[in-house]
């Protein structure tokens, strides 16, 4: 027995505790969800229970006395790193040897003067900050000087940041594309991305129009997926995240809730293959943000719809549900952490009350699915699927 389709969705940021190296990043004690957990008073996510999310990590508010409908685990990151691009691409049967270069101290003064003299544009910043705070700082500066503002993080990122009505979007586009040509060789950063806002100063806003620029890192199981005429519709970032590759349709999403709308409606239409969902906000608006009140209202938020997508799913289809890092709103830093992260795998035909343990690589996953539909599987990764396969 086979699944048909596998609803594939990536909790952005979603960790549940840290790895055996959590250490050598700094990053002992982060907790993700366990964390945020705790700073609430408790989770109360019964569909995620359900699941079996509170067997995988001792979750405040989560009982572990249930009977799971699903297969519960968690995952390890083999990969050097703890960024979204190292983890969506581990989950697809890419391991990263060498952690992707990050510029605690900006990027290199030639290769500024390049990307200026290439794009036509004077640039403001070049250092690590907070993609919110930065644009009320700079962005004054930049409306005046219409000079674009750039800036990294923890992660592997040259991100440009520019008024929509500054530096039009097109050319923000353009721009990025520039960077992504000059960032190569030992200054291939994993994402370029293009940071739209709007607004007067002191009021500046980020709008949805951010775009992402990977780089490619070889062949994954998506690819196997394309070209064996089975469906990957990415859903959110996915389609960026991947660059495209072995992504054969896609939905944009304003939210994690919006995310959720497109991934019922792909379940509509989709009929062989995988939807892959990013849900980001969990990221993007509270984990980097060290807010886990809002974080935890997010994760609320998304339990209350998983009943829909349980009740959207056929006999033959597969939820999976996991994370791609942590991102700990309740220590000090703002960065991504080093964690294992959740997998919790559903199917109205699947086993039910199963643990799948501590799995060594995310890239289970990719060989979990190239497996199912008779794939080519990466060298990467084991795959768990006659455990889930109702005996
Ligand atoms: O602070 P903002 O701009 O949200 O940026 C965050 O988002 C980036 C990409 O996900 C991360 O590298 C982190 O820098
Ligand atoms: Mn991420
Ligand atoms: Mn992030």
């Amino acid at each position: 027995m086979s699944f048909n389709r596998i609803v594939f969705i990536v909790l952005d940021s979603c960790g549940i505790g840290e790895m055996y190296d959590a250490a050598e990043y700094g990053d002992q004690g982060s907790n993700t969800i366990g964390n945020i957990a705790k700073a609430v008073g408790g989770l109360n996510v019964p569909n995620l229970e359900r699941l079996g999310l509170g067997k995988i990590h001792p979750l405040q508010g989560v009982s572990a006395q249930v009977e799971a409908l699903g297969s519960y685990g968690k995952m390890a990151e083999l990969s050097a790193g703890k960024d979204t691009t190292n983890g969506h691409w581990e989950m697809m049967g890419i391991k990263l040897d060498k952690p992707l270069p990050t510029y605690p101290d900006g990027f290199p003064r030639d290769l500024m003067d390049e990307f200026e003299r290439r794009t036509g544009r004077k640039t403001l910043g070049n250092y690590p900050a907070s993609g919110t705070e930065i644009i009320q700082d700079l962005g004054e500066e930049h409306m005046k000087t219409g000079s674009p503002i750039i800036y990294t993080s923890g992660d592997s990122v040259f991100q440009i940041a520019a008024h929509e009505e500054v530096i039009p979007l097109e050319e923000l586009y353009n721009m990025c594309k520039i960077a992504r040509e000059l960032l190569v060789g030992e200054h291939a950063v994993g994402r370029v991305i293009a940071r739209p806002f709007i607004g007067e100063p002191g009021n500046f806003t980020r709008t949805a129009n951010r775009h992402d620029y990977s780089r490619d890192f070889g062949r994954t199981v998506l690819n196997e997926m394309d070209e064996a005429g089975l469906a990957v519709v990415g859903v959110g970032k996915i389609y960026d995240i991947y660059g495209g590759s072995g992504v054969n349709g896609k939905a944009s999403t304003n939210g994690n809730m919006d995310g959720v709308e497109k991934t019922l409606e792909q379940m509509k239409q989709v009929e062989k293959g995988m939807i892959f969902t990013n849900l980001v906000d969990f990221d993007a608006l509270y984990g980097h943000r060290n807010d886990p009140e809002g974080f935890a209202k997010s994760i609320l938020e998304f339990d209350a719809r998983l009943p829909e997508i349980i009740a959207a799913m056929k006999e033959d289809d597969l939820l999976i549900l996991t994370a791609d890092h942590g991102c700990d709103p309740t220590t000090p830093g703002t960065d991504h952490s080093r964690e294992y992260v959740p997998l919790l795998v559903y199917g109205k035909n699947a086993t039910g009350d199963l643990d799948l343990g501590t799995r060594s690589t995310f890239a289970d996953l990719g060989a979990t699915i190239a497996e199912n539909y008779g794939l080519k599987s990466t060298a990467l990764g084991e795959s768990f699927l006659s455990q889930i396969v109702k005996g």
